[in-house]
């Protein structure tokens, strides 16, 4: 009789390449015998000696154990696999054992030494993972969509660093990075009064190019100044050097001030140059939204605690098996195009572990679909705290909201009505929102409710041009 103990994945980790080190995974068959201990250990003997790494580097040994007074041979598989790790993981291996194990060579013994877990590690995101991430990201979404995808236009022709649009991208970011202090007031995006404006309104902003690199921002301030009252300056230099890159930006509290300068200035003497100022080209928003318009493309996130449907429903919608549905450990993204717009959903894994990253998604989000498992009326108060979380969010202001109370077929299933009761739905009055009953397996309203979705964010987004 044949009886398997565990078998073991392998256990992968995220490491640089620098020194070989060899990776043992196993696969333990117990086998019982009842024949008496001499008979079998001499087999077993020879069966030591003529398992060795065979071709495919599996290797086999052979022990034995008792329970209850049975006697078994435990015959254990070994994948090994070599595998390059740093240099201080290498190193672990040599150290000495303690314990039970003193005196035991180095590396892993069958006895102890049991890997049964598939681990994945998620790094923090400090500056250096973020850019483990992004480009992590950047690959699983042009696989995932078999289109390359940019961060900065979100266009599915180009990769990031390629993209026609990245410096206008970049420059808008330089622009919301102006140092508070350094801008005195004006710069902080406060008016007088105290109340925030628009940092990033175009409207009053003019584009002053042949700027002369002696140029400081005070003194290009007190030339605007003249003509009516400036609330930010700013300069762009180039990130390495920090040197001036010959073009500025200058916005007045009112329009009427920034016109004047532009009829004043433009074509005045700064030192050597004479200076040329215009209204400025389209900024980020303005960008992102005719880039939009163009494509009729829309981000949508798809978030909710896990076990809720989330795969499912996407899945679902886009006519795939059903059947291969595991939990979603990070993210998946797929494109698809529906009515006439282009969909990006985003399909966030839900567990507790994962949800501190749901804000790495908020970006540029148009849509957020909230899945609600109908029948877990055990985790309703923590689905409304989690969603309620999320409406507060800066980088969600805006974004339409779909909730779908998905596994309606359950019989224990909570109709739509107590789910809006329980989710308090009724005191959002910061997004347009619609709650839809709905079953992934059977794909029951899932239509009718992304296509409510579609045409909200459409009438927002889209009524631009
Ligand atoms: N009865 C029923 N089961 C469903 C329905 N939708 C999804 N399920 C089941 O619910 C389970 C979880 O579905 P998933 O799609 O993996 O859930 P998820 O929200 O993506 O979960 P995470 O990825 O962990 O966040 C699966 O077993 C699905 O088959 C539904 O409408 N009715
Ligand atoms: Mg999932």
């Amino acid at each position: 009789m044949i009886r398997r103990l565990s078998t073991s994945p392998t256990l992968q980790q995220n490491i640089d390449h620098r020194q070989t080190n060899t990776k043992v995974t196993s696969t333990r068959k117990m086998i019982e015998n009842n024949q008496d201990v001499g008979s079998w250990a001499e087999a077993v003997e020879k069966e030591t000696l003529s398992h060795e790494t065979n071709e495919d580097g599996i290797k086999e040994e052979v022990g034995f154990a008792e329970e209850n007074g049975i006697r078994y041979k435990v015959v254990t598989q070994f994948k090994v696999i070599k595998k390059k790790v740093p240099r201080v993981v290498a190193d672990r291996k040599k150290w000495k054992k303690f314990g039970m194990c003193t005196g035991e060579p180095p590396g892993p013994q069958v006895a102890t030494t049991y890997v049964a877990e598939e681990v994945e590690m998620q790094f923090t995101r400090n500056r250096a993972g973020e850019q483990i991430l992004d480009v992590q990201e950047d690959k699983q979404v042009a696989k995932a969509s078999n289109r390359e995808h940019c961060r900065h236009c979100k266009g599915n022709d180009h990769w990031s660093t390629h993209c026609p649009y990245k410096q206008m991208y970049q420059l808008d970011e330089e622009v919301e990075q102006v140092d508070p202090e350094k801008d005195r007031g004006a710069g902080l995006g406060l008016r007088g009064d105290g109340r925030q404006i628009d940092r990033r309104s175009d409207e009053n902003t003019c584009r002053v190019t042949n700027l002369p690199q002696e140029m400081e921002e005070n003194e290009l301030r007190d030339i605007f100044s003249r003509i009516g009252r400036v609330i930010r300056v700013f300069i762009a230099r180039d990130k390495v050097t920090n040197l001036p890159k010959g073009f500025a930006f200058v916005t007045y509290e009112s329009r009427e001030d920034a016109t004047r300068a532009i009829a004043k200035l433009n074509g005045t003497r700064a030192y050597h140059m004479i200076l040329k100022v215009e209204w400025t080209q389209m900024g980020f928003l303005s960008i992102l939204r005719k880039q939009k318009a163009r494509e009729k493309e829309m981000r949508v996130l798809i978030l909710g605690l896990d076990n809720g449907g989330k795969t499912t429903i996407m899945k679902k919608f886009l006519g795939e098996d059903l059947n291969q549905i595991e939990p979603t450990l990070g993210f998946d993204i797929k494109t698809v195009e529906f009515k006439g717009y282009v969909l990006n959903l985003w399909d966030v894994g839900g567990q507790k572990s994962l949800r501190s990253y749901w804000r790495n998604y908020f970006e540029q989000t148009d849509a957020l679909i909230w899945v609600v498992d109908s029948g877990d009326k055990e985790r309703l108060m923590q689905c409304k705290e989690e969603l309620h979380k999320l409406l507060v969010e800066e980088r969600l202001a805006g974004a339409t909201l779909l909730v779908l109370a998905n596994k309606h077929d359950l019989p224990s299933a909570l109709d739509v009505h107590a789910i809006s009761k329980l989710l308090d739905l009724d005191s959002i009055k910061t997004h347009h929102w619609r709650i839809f009953s709905c079953c992934a397996i059977n794909g029951e309203h899932l239509l009718d409710s992304i296509e409510w979705l579609t045409d909200d964010v459409g009438s927002r987004v889209f009524t631009l041009e």
